[in-house]
This record gives structure tokens, sequence and C-alpha cells, in this order.
């Protein structure tokens, strides 16, 4: 069984030097000035010191992607969609495994669902949970998440992805588990900005655990199973992600609250997710409140300290 991985960025590139641990891998670049670099340097710049494995063939070719049986998806989520849609003749009969984090924000769906809407005649997986591309390309160790409702089709995924270093848990639960990679990232956002602002730490703890039930109560209402998010998917990504500032969403939000610039080049998947995720629980009913108040915050309709403000006025409630 090849692996393929779609995306030559810090996520890609790093899943494939702990997957050339077990046998060759193809990196897929749709820039073909990259991929000469990569090839001839053995690096990536968006992962500094890490030497690419002999195991890894860097092409800018698409068709060595089509070649693989098991093609791992490592674009930005924003961008999944397009991907699939310009290549789903070719994408057929394939196990496509989305290791995007968001909720595309055109359709409002997580990136599983997309790949079995675009390209229905594949294995639709993913691959989540905590883990910073600068760790799993170090070799250290990492544990994630495999989701695919076909449980034979994703024991088989569970076993080929795992490497010395990455080790895999698996569920049918995709929707859970694409719910809890995207909404960890925009609870970093509020983390960051809570931090960045000098709301201290418990109000950090506040907004993880309110932000959790919001998670779970999301989960519930689109189909998952709440409990999910309490695996690596949601609570162990959730921990990551709002407490390192290896983290983008978390730097973006610290320099939201304490008011500087952010690259705007760097991957920042929350933002779109946000706003997505706001509109879904608009339109569903679902009681979202730090999802809402962090899209008016990213909207500049209100500062930190007044969306903060607004949820502690909210009404008071059983836990
Ligand atoms: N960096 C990390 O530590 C982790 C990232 N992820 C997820 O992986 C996904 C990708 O993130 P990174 O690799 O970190 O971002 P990145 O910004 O390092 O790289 C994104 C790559 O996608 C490529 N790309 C963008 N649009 C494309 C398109 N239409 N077709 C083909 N390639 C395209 C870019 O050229 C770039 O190489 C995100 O959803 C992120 O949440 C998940 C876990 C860890
Ligand atoms: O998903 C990640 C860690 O699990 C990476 O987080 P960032 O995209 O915020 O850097």
């Amino acid at each position: 069984m090849s692996i393929a991985v779609a995306g030559a960025g810090a996520f890609g590139t790093a899943l494939a030097v702990s997957l050339a641990q077990n046998g060759p891998v193809t990196l897929w670049a749709r820039d073909a000035e990259a991929v000469k670099t990569m090839s001839e340097t053995r690096q990536n710049p968006r992962l500094d010191g890490v030497t690419l494995h002999e195991n890894i063939h860097v092409s800018a070719d698409i068709e060595t992607v089509f070649a693989a049986d098991t093609i791992l998806l490592a674009v930005p989520a924003q961008k999944l969609r397009g991907f699939l849609s310009e290549h789903a003749d070719r994408l057929e009969g394939k196990s496509l495994v989305s290791c995007a984090k968001g909720i595309d924000a055109s359709t409002m769906t997580g990136t599983v669902t997309s790949i079995r809407e675009v390209v229905p005649e594949s294995t639709a997986a993913l691959l989540t949970g905590p883990s910073f591309a600068a760790d799993i390309a170090r070799n250290l160790p990492t544990a994630l998440t495999l989701a695919c409702q076909d449980d034979e089709a994703g024991a088989l995924l569970q076993k080929q992805l795992t490497t010395p270093n990455l080790r895999l848990y698996r569920t049918t639960d995709t929707v859970g588990a694409e719910l809890g990679g995207s909404l960890k990232n925009v609870m970093a956002i509020a983390c960051g900005a809570c931090i960045g602002e000098g709301m201290g730490d418990s109000a950090r703890a506040a907004l993880m655990t309110r932000g959790m039930t919001e998670m779970m109560r999301l989960a519930g209402a689109l189909g998952g199973r709440p409990d999910t998010m309490m695996g690596l998917s949601g609570f162990g990504d959730l921990v990551l992600t709002c407490t390192s500032e290896q983290s983008r969403n978390y730097r973006y939000g610290l320099a939201l609250g304490r008011q500087e610039n952010f690259d705007p080049s760097i991957t920042v998947e929350g933002v779109a997710t946000t706003h997505a995720v706001a509109k879904l629980a608009r339109a569903r009913g679902i009681d979202m409140p730090i999802v809402t108040m962090l899209a008016e915050l990213l909207e500049h309709d209100v500062s930190v300290a007044e969306a903060i403000q607004a949820l502690f006025s909210r009404p008071l409630k059983e836990e």
C-alpha cells in the first residue's frame, strides 16, 4: 500500500518525515520551485533543522499523488474542497485522509464531510489530535486519532500510518473528531486573546472548560458523540493548543489581545472556522457564547475586555 502526502507545508512534511521510517513516501507540493529546493537541500524552510529522510520522494507532478493508494491531504482546510473538486475523478477508489483542522467557510462542512461529498467513491478518513509539526518531524512521541466511519478501513489505515513515534488510536466518530480539531483552534485564539490582554491563567482555564462544553454541545447537535471531545481530538488538542506558544492560533490570539500585528502569510485555521461555526450555531439555534463573542471580536465589533465582560454578564446557570 503506497502513501502520498499532498501539501508540503509544515504538517505534510512532518508526516512524511515520520512515515518515511516505515518505507517510501511521496511528498507533493504545487510549487515546482519549492520542490526543486527541497529535493536539492533535503530541507523545508517551514521546518527548521529537519532533514528529509531518503525515503521521501518530493515531487511537483500531481500524477505521483494519484499513483498512491493512501493519500494524506495536508492542505489548509479552506483549500481542501477546491483541491478535491479539481481532482475528484482521479481520487476515486483511494483512501483519502484529511490532515486539516477547520470547517469550510463556504459550505460549513468539516473536512471528512467534504471528502465524502466531493469524492463519494473513496474511503474518507481524518488524522487529528495534539501534534505540532516540529515535534513529529523531530520524531518526538505523539498520539493521534485516526477517524473513519468504516471501521475495517480505519483499522487498515491505523496500521499503515502508525510509525515508531506516531501512536494512532481509532474512532468511527468522524463528526466528533473533525469538530474537535476545528473548534480547539477557535478556543486557542480566544485563550491567546485572554492572556494577551492580561486577563490571567484563571480566565484561560474558564475559557477552555466552557469552550469544551460548547464543543460537546455542537458535536451532539451535528450527530457526533459528545464524549469524543474527551479524547485526543478534543481535550488533548485543546490543552496543547490553548497553552503553547508553538501554536499559531494561540499566537494569533496573543497578538489580538496585545493589539499587535500578525503576519498574514501564517496559516491560522481558527479565524475562518470561528465565522463558520458562529453562523452554523446561529442557524441551528445552538448556544455557543464563546464562539459567537470571538466572531464579534474578530470583526472588531467588540474589544477583548468587552467580550469577557459580556460573557461574565450572562444569566447565572447550572454548570
Ligand atoms: N503545523 C502543525 O503543527 C499542524 C498543522 N495541522 C493542520 O495541517 C493543515 C496544514 O497546515 P500546515 O502544514 O501547518 O500549514 P502551512 O502553512 O505550513 O502549509 C500549507 C501548505 O499548503 C499548501 N497549499 C495551500 N493551498 C493549496 C492548494 N490549493 N493546493 C495545494 N497546496 C496548497 C501551501 O503551499 C503550503 O505548502 C492545517 O489544517 C493545520 O491545522 C495539523 C496538526 C499540526
Ligand atoms: O493543530 C496543531 C497542534 O495539534 C497546530 O496548531 P496551530 O495550527 O495553532 O499551530
